[in-house]
C-alpha cells in the first residue's frame, strides 16, 4: 500500500502557539543529527512562514503577523530549532536554519530596541526595555546538519537572543526590569 504522502500545509497564525501554552514555558529538547525528514520538513514550513509574512499580499490573504524569527516551540514543537528572516547591518537578507543553538561568548556590552520587543506568541503590546547582549559569538547546525560559528552583532543579535529564548521557555518581557522598564542608558560598568 503506498503511505500517501503528507498534505502540503502552509503555517497560519492558527499553528502558532499564545501565551499561557505550557510549551512556551519548557526548555526544547536538543535535535539528533542528521535532521530527520519529519525535522526537514518542519524547518521548511517555519522558513515559509517567515517568507509568507514578509510577502505583503500572501501575509494580507493569510491574516499572517509579519515576523522576523520562529521558533519550534512557537508551532508547538519542543525542538531547539528556529529560523530568522532578516536583513543584517550590510543590509543583506539573512535567512537562517538554527539546530541546537548556542551562545558561545558575548560582549558585556548590552543593547535593546528603542521601541521594545514583541512577539507573535503574545497578544498585547508590552512596553519595556529588553536588554540583550550587544554581540554574541554563536555556535549551531544549519538544516544540512553542518555546524557552524558566527559572530552577530545588531539586530540579528537582539533577534537570535530571542529567539534561544524561546528554546529555553523564556519570554522577552520576563527580561524588562520592573523597577524601571524604560530605562533607555546602559550602566557605565556594562559598557567595554
Ligand atoms: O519568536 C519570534 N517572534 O515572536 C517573532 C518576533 C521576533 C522579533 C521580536 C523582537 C526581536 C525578534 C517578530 O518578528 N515580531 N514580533 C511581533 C511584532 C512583529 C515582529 C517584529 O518585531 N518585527 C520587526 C521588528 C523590528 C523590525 C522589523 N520587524
Ligand atoms: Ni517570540
Amino acid at each position: 500500500m503506498v503511505m500517501n504522502k503528507e498534505l502540503i500545509s502552509m503555517l497560519t497564525m492558527e499553528d502558532i502557539v499564545r501565551e499561557g501554552h505550557p510549551l512556551l514555558r519548557k526548555v526544547a529538547e536538543e535535535v539528533t543529527l542528521p535532521l530527520s525528514e519529519e525535522d526537514q520538513s518542519i524547518l521548511k514550513d517555519m522558513i515559509e512562514f517567515l517568507r509568507n509574512g514578509q510577502n505583503p499580499e500572501v501575509a494580507e490573504e493569510y491574516g499572517l503577523r509579519p515576523g522576523v524569527g520562529l521558533a519550534a516551540p512557537q508551532i508547538n514543537v519542543s525542538k531547539r530549532i528556529f529560523v530568522v528572516r532578516t536583513t543584517d547591518s550590510q543590509d543583506e537578507l539573512v535567512e537562517q536554519a538554527f539546530v541546537n543553538p548556542k551562545i558561545i561568548s558575548h560582549s558585556q556590552e548590552t543593547t535593546f530596541l528603542s521601541d521594545g520587543e514583541g512577539c507573535l506568541s503574545v497578544d498585547r503590546s508590552i512596553d519595556g526595555t529588553v536588554p540583550r547582549y550587544a554581540r554574541v559569538k554563536i555556535e549551531a547546525y544549519d538544516e544540512t546538519g553542518k555546524k557552524f560559528t558566527k559572530r552577530l552583532r545588531g539586530f540579528l543579535s537582539i533577534v537570535f537572543q530571542h529567539e534561544l529564548d524561546h528554546l529555553n521557555g523564556i519570554m522577552f518581557y520576563d527580561r524588562i526590569d520592573e523597577d524601571d522598564p524604560l530605562k533607555k542608558e546602559v550602566p557605565a560598568s556594562l559598557k567595554v
